[in-house]
């Protein structure tokens, strides 16, 4: 079975040539087996921040060649695109990841296709991988910020009516 983690990467920084991360990211990443780092064509910051993330992913998986994909996103977004698709191409050639170009909205073939190699990939490593690998796929896995600020506000929203119900 695999579970699969979607991280939104609020308030990541690149500060003084390193990121920095909140402890909720460095978590999912330290759970990953696998990632799919994911760009805006549209965001020039957005590929900025993707080499330092790929970096920074090589730092909390020290030993281990955790399989990385590199997706840029909104490739039909071409008319304000800051970023030409051969400089996401080129990176990820560079860090010796798989590139896909996929736009979310318009066609989601590439994304199955970035999620599948991945899965494949995974899949290869746990065949071949040492106890010692296979035993930080014991980590549990983070819990989505969104789940747990639903959580806080339903709580809250649960909180006010009683207040409200005692009031009366
Ligand atoms: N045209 C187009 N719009 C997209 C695509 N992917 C996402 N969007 C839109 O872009 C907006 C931001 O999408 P999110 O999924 O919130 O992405 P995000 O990473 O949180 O984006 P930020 O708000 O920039 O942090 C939404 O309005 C999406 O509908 C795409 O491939 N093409």
């Amino acid at each position: 079975m695999l579970a699969i983690q979607v991280q939104d990467t609020p308030g990541v920084q690149i500060h003084e040539h390193s990121l920095d991360c909140n402890e909720q990211l460095n978590k999912c990443i330290r759970w990953a087996d696998a990632l799919v780092i994911v760009f805006s064509i549209t965001d020039y910051k957005s590929f900025e921040l993707l080499s330092h993330l790929y970096h920074h992913v090589r730092q909390l998986h020290p030993g281990n060649m955790v399989p990385v994909v590199i997706v840029a996103n909104k490739a039909d977004l071409l008319h304000i695109k800051e970023v030409e698709p051969q400089q996401g191409l080129q990176l990820a050639n560079m860090l010796g990841c798989t590139f896909y170009e996929v736009s979310v909205s318009e066609n989601y073939n590439n994304v199955f296709n970035a999620f599948h190699l991945l899965c494949k990939e995974v899949n290869k490593q746990q065949i071949t991988s040492t106890p010692e690998r296979r035993r930080t796929s014991l980590i549990p896995r983070p819990k989505s910020p969104n789940m747990q600020d639903l959580k806080r506000r339903f709580k809250q929203a649960l909180s006010a009516k009683v207040r409200t119900v005692t009031s009366v």
